[in-house]
């Protein structure tokens, strides 16, 4: 039976982890029980706080570009200006049509109210697949501080594998919603690439910038102390390319590189957030900046989002690309192989931009 408020009691913190973390009931659990004060495991030293009034007020904005004329050079040029100068950016009148992005985030919704009985058969010791997991915050086992969030992450391999076994609740609409933006990842690829002056997304190309896609349902519940806590701390993707569906209601802030001012990016109904990942960083010696971003706690809303991670293939060896060093540009980044680039990442806390220390020369 699940546990109501009245039986709850969380004496001490270890009861809160097993609850949360070992039993499966993740923060949205902890939230639904009516807990009032934030467990002491989830206080974020007060530098990686984002307390709105420690937000510098600032007029700075990610782009927003418009892809209703996709083979407009000034698309282009938009885009990847906007991928040197911030690494973040917005796309409207992307071609992903509008229901399938409402259909993803009911379908995030539907998985997430599951019974916790449902939602334990994912997580990582009973998930019949290691490309399904349903875990909270990033990697509990590593994190001196514990992030306000849940998320199902969806590596995929085929229609067949996932058709197996990825949640009912979700599989069909998280598939749609991949292949449906194939198209635009693809075009976003081609002009990244014509800017480093790679012909063709050809083969080779293929599987170094969209090799392998995970998906992530990200679930940041009502916090009772959003001050004191975050949703996702500071760090940067490890993909090539991140491709993000936000609901409508906020809190995910981007470093600006220009002012170091943390910068809200504020929800458009029916755009994508779209990211470089530390994978483009490296691919393009630093010519694209994968960027730091984090997610404030919310005291008032559940927030959902969903993450395409789109990134080399695991066993694909990534450094900086023959056509960025050809004209004689010091390598900034060494080769090392993409699975042990992630592995690195997942096995430690956010800790901002340090994950691409493991690269460099
Ligand atoms: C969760 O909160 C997040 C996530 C993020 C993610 C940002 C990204 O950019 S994700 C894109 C990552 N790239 C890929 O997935 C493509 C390439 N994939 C691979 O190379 C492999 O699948 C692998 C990820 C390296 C896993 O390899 P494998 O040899 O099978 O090793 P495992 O034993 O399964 O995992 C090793 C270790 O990694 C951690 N881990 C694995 N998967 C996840 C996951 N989906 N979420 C969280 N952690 C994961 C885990 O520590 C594993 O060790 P365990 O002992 O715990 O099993 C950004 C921000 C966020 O807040
Ligand atoms: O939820 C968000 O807005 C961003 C989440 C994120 O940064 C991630 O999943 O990597
Ligand atoms: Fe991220």
């Amino acid at each position: 039976m699940a546990p109501t408020l009245s039986t709850l009691q969380f004496a001490d913190p270890a009861e809160v982890t097993e609850f949360v973390v070992n039993k499966g009931n993740g923060v949205k659990g902890l939230s639904e029980t009516g807990i009032k004060a934030l467990p002491d495991q989830y206080i974020q030293p007060f530098e990686e706080r984002l307390i709105n009034k420690y937000v510098n007020e600032t007029d700075e904005a990610i782009p927003v570009i418009d892809m209703s004329n996709p083979d407009e050079d000034k698309v282009a040029e938009a885009i990847c200006d906007a991928a040197e100068r911030w690494g973040f950016f917005q796309v409207i009148n992307h071609g992903v049509p509008l229901d399938v992005l409402d259909n993803v985030k009911a379908a995030t919704h539907r998985f997430f109210n599951l019974p916790v009985e449902e939602k334990s058969r994912f997580t990582r010791e009973n998930s019949l697949s290691t490309n399904v997991r349903f875990g909270t915050s990033f990697s509990p086992r590593a994190e001196k501080a514990l992030e306000w969030k849940d998320y199902l992450s969806l590596f995929f391999v085929s229609e067949t594998e996932a058709e197996q076994y990825w949640p009912d609740a979700c599989k069909n609409e998280a598939l749609e919603y991949m292949n449906k933006s194939e198209t635009m990842v693809r075009k976003l690829l081609e002009y990244l690439g014509k800017n480093l002056n790679v012909k063709e997304l050809d083969k080779t190309k293929e599987s170094l910038f969209m090799g392998s896609i995970r998906i992530n349902l990200n679930y940041y519940p009502i916090c009772p102390n959003p001050d004191l806590t975050v949703g996702v701390g500071r760090h940067s993707d490890v993909s090539s390319l991140t491709i993000l569906l936000q609901d409508q209601i906020g809190g995910l802030h981007v470093r600006s590189l220009s002012s170091g001012n943390w910068v809200h990016v504020p929800p458009v109904p029916g755009s994508f957030v779209i990211n470089i990942g530390d994978a483009m960083q490296i691919l393009s010696n630093g010519r694209y900046k994968s960027v730091e971003h984090r997610v404030l706690a919310n005291g008032s809303n559940n927030r959902i989002s969903v993450p395409i991670f789109v990134n080399p293939k695991p066993e694909s060896v990534i450094g900086p690309l023959p056509e960025v060093v050809a004209n004689g540009e010091e390598p900034v980044y060494r080769d090392v192989v993409y699975s042990d680039y992630v592995r690195y990442f997942f096995k430690k806390a956010h800790d901002g931009k340090k994950t691409i220390d493991f690269a460099k020369i």
